[in-house]
């Protein structure tokens, strides 16, 4: 159950927004916007110190899939646990880490950056990863290279991806989604610009395959 996380990124669409908020307040708008955009997953960083009320205020938004992303200490589940957050998301995989991803309730998607990260993770029973920093590991043309030697191992890319290159991303067979922080840009949610954040959204819901 824990490794199922394929289902739960795929759930609304293939863009799964990557946010930082600062102010719980924005939770519920910021929400509210990406839905009318067409995008109902996102991944809220725990990089603000609002992280986890801004994960249970989205929850509230009836149909939105709240995961939570910079997930690096295993004790961070239990806050998730409290939060109900639908997913778990780590720019890395330590053994511990990935041990308790596994036994926990709420989907895990560990990050790797080289084919032996992915053996250790396939060693515990993980076949989705995040693949991070995506652009600077070699972006589209490395995940092609990956897909050689293992076929049934799908990734999420994120870091350095765009409206722009996207496609090429979604384009290939072991690219289930990809995570980005352009959907949500810092300045747009600053100043709680909302109409420009759902046709951010928009458009990254065009690109459905
Ligand atoms: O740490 C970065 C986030 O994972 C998203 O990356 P990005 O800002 O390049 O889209
Ligand atoms: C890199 C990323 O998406 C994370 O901090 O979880």
């Amino acid at each position: 159950m824990s490794l199922e996380i394929a289902p739960f990124l795929k759930q609304a669409h293939p863009v799964i927004p990557v946010l930082a908020v600062e102010h719980v307040e924005d939770a519920v708008p910021l929400a509210e916007a990406l839905q009318a955009g067409g995008i109902e997953v996102v991944e809220v960083t725990l990089r603000t110190e609002q992280a986890l009320a801004v994960i249970k205020a989205m929850k509230q938004v009836k149909g939105m899939v709240v995961g939570a992303g910079t997930v690096v200490r295993a004790s961070q589940f239990r806050d998730l646990e409290d939060v109900k957050a639908d997913f778990v998301v780590s720019p890395g995989a330590t053994p511990q880490l990935l041990e308790t991803g596994r036994v926990s309730r709420m989907p895990f998607l560990p990050a790797v950056a080289t084919v032996s990260e992915v053996l250790k993770g396939m060693e515990v029973g993980y076949d989705c990863f995040k693949f991070f920093p995506a652009s600077v590991l070699g972006g589209p043309a490395a995940l092609k290279a990956l897909r050689g030697p293992l076929p049934d191992i799908t990734f999420c890319p994120t870091g350095g991806i765009s409206l722009a290159n996207c496609g090429d991303y979604l384009s290939l067979p072991n690219v289930a989604c990809v995570g980005g922080s352009w959907i949500v840009p810092g300045d747009a949610l600053k100043t709680r610009d909302w109409s420009r954040i759902e046709q951010l959204a928009r458009e990254a819901s065009s690109l459905r395959g």
